[in-house]
């Protein structure tokens, strides 16, 4: 696949995995001028909180918000149509919560749309299984049975019957869920790893060229650029990967 800058770039989510705003700000202020999504996961969102993520879309960045919500429906269609309101351009659920949950989370969307806010209908997806977790993990310590494929793939054919835009699984079953659930179901991919780089607590891994070429639509990386002596290098040398 062949990509301009820009393209491989809107394809990054930098995950801002940061302990405090000042932190982000130091790394948004490194990476200033590349067009990638910006990743709020939970350590900066409950320690900088929505007016973090606000300013970050008054300053027009794509953000996710990654705060993968699972618990009853009612308490999911609740988050769902607060994390509407801050209009964030992306948000997911646990596929683990069942499609009622699932529903209830495009519900909340709904509510918050039809109150005439004014904000664009965020993209919602749903975590399949946690790259972090191997096969063993999820055989001997969790104890679901049959390999993380089949479980990914149940995940993401639930999320699609529940009306969800895509999932979050790793880039190495991407291919298997565009087969099951169409090309146009959205994956977004954490577990990337260029060569070389510390692998650290993930298990199933791809280089940005090799999630790329399997098709991915978003790749979440963290880490191997915010843990980089030169983060804006790290990224750069990264969007070369996807443009040559
Ligand atoms: O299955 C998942 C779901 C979410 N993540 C998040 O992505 C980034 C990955 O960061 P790295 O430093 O590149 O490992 C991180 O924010 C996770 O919370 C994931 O890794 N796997």
């Amino acid at each position: 696949m062949q990509l301009t800058q820009d393209q491989a770039a809107g394809r990054i989510m930098v995950a801002l995995d940061y302990p405090d705003a000042a932190a982000a700000e130091k790394l948004l202020r490194e990476l200033a001028g590349i067009p990638c999504y910006m990743k709020v996961g939970m350590q900066l969102f409950y320690a900088a909180g929505p007016a973090f993520v606000a300013g970050l879309k008054e300053r027009g960045y794509h953000v996710f918000l990654d705060l993968k919500m699972h618990d009853i429906p009612n308490t999911v269609k609740g988050g769902a149509n607060s994390i509407t309101k801050l209009g964030v351009d992306m948000f997911n659920v646990h596929a683990a919560g069942g499609a009622s949950m699932m529903q209830a989370a495009l519900e909340g969307v709904d509510a918050a749309l039809s109150g005439g806010s004014g904000v664009v209908r965020p993209t919602v997806i749903a975590v399949t299984q946690l790259t972090s977790t191997s096969q063993a993990v999820l055989n001997d310590e969790i104890g679901i049975g049959g390999s993380i494929a089949d479980a990914v793939i149940r995940y993401a054919k639930l999320a699609k019957l529940a009306g969800l835009d895509g999932v979050v699984a790793s880039p190495q079953e991407v291919t298997a869920v565009k087969e099951a659930c169409g090309s146009r179901f959205k994956t977004i991919t954490p577990g990337i790893r260029p060569a070389g780089a510390e692998v650290g607590d993930q298990s199933r891994i791809m280089t940005p060229r090799q999630a790329i070429e399997q098709g991915t639509d978003f790749m979440v990386i963290g880490r191997p650029i915010t843990a980089a002596a030169n983060p804006r290098a790290a990224l750069e040398s990264i969007i070369e990967e996807l443009v040559v």
